[in-house]
């Protein structure tokens, strides 16, 4: 006989625009999200039996995403998410958990004259800042922060040889080639046991978004990658040391290949080795490449 082994519902693309006005010097500040909220708990029989009676309307949980947005910060995202998560909690009793997803996007200030503009912003490449909050009676607060779509690219400083070579392999050793990749880094936190918790101190959660940001561009430029395993455990390593309440980072990073191109067919063209310039990018297939590094091993999920 068949049984719900699981359910969750909710509203998904949920966009929403903050404006902040700073009265006093006039400044905005503008934040852009794409929210899906989405509720678990005793809510079999809207399945099984057709018990609305259960059911809080996702029209109304996008609602509640709007008003949340109106009461409380939107920045760090990942406040706002605990309390949009935690409001479930408390307004409907029958309701064990609320998995909050927030996709930030990009907003910079614009420089007008050499002056930040109050007012005016532009969208400076498709990065998005992410959190993945889940609220729950059993659990507290787990919130897992991510740096997603930072498009990267180095023209050298990035080899790829000693690998496997036997009946299977055609792929040459490199000790010079370009690497790029679309950053996607996350880091989990510690579980919070409450909203107060994650409001105390929560100037830690920009400050490890910055700190991330900045080691990853960092360590994607400065070292010389022997593989993009190796540089992506170097940056776990440096993030889990710059963000002391993570308890683990980890990495997905596409291999976005780019080729070169043998010309010589043509006049005998020098194109390849030292004398690459011309290549040619890849859109697939590519390398995709993951990892997590736990502070601790035990805090690794059981696969
Ligand atoms: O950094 C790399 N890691 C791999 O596992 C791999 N495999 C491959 O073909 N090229 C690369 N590059």
């Amino acid at each position: 006989m068949p049984a719900l082994a699981s359910a969750r519902y909710g509203k998904d693309n949920v966009r929403v625009c903050k404006v902040q006005r700073d009265e006093k010097t006039g400044t905005h500040s503008v934040t852009e999200m794409t929210v899906c909220c989405l509720l678990e708990g005793e809510i079999e029989t809207s399945y099984t039996k057709a018990d609305n009676s259960v059911v809080v309307a996702t029209d109304s949980i996008k609602n509640t995403i709007y008003i949340k947005a109106k009461q409380h910060p939107v920045d760090p995202p990942e406040l706002y998410a605990s309390h949009l998560g935690q409001h479930f909690l408390d307004t409907y009793p029958h309701i064990t958990s609320a998995h909050i997803d927030i996709i930030v996007h990009r907003w910079t200030r614009l420089t007008v004259d050499g002056a930040p503009h109050p007012h005016s912003f532009f969208r400076d490449g498709q990065e998005t800042r992410n959190v993945e909050a889940t609220v729950s009676r059993s659990g507290g607060i787990a919130l897992k922060s991510t740096i997603a779509g930072l498009s990267v690219l180095k023209s050298t400083g990035s080899a790829f040889h000693g690998f496997v070579r036997d009946q299977y392999t055609t792929l040459p050793e490199t000790w010079d080639r370009i690497l790029s990749t679309d950053i996607d880094c996350s880091w989990t936190w510690k579980p919070f046991a409450t909203v107060a918790a994650v409001e105390a101190g929560v100037e830690r959660f920009n400050k490890a978004w910055t700190s991330a940001r900045d080691i990853i561009l960092q360590t994607f430029a400065t070292d010389e990658s022997a593989s993009v395993q190796n540089t992506m455990y170097k940056m776990c390593e440096q993030i889990l040391d710059a963000v002391p309440e993570a308890d683990k980072a980890g990495f997905s990073l596409p291999n976005k290949h780019y080729f070169e191109i043998d010309l010589s067919w043509h006049n005998g063209l020098k194109n390849t080795g030292k004398d690459a310039e011309v290549y040619a990018p890849q859109s697939g297939p590519n390398g995709l490449i993951k990892c997590e590094v736990a502070r601790d091993v035990s805090t690794l999920a059981q696969r």
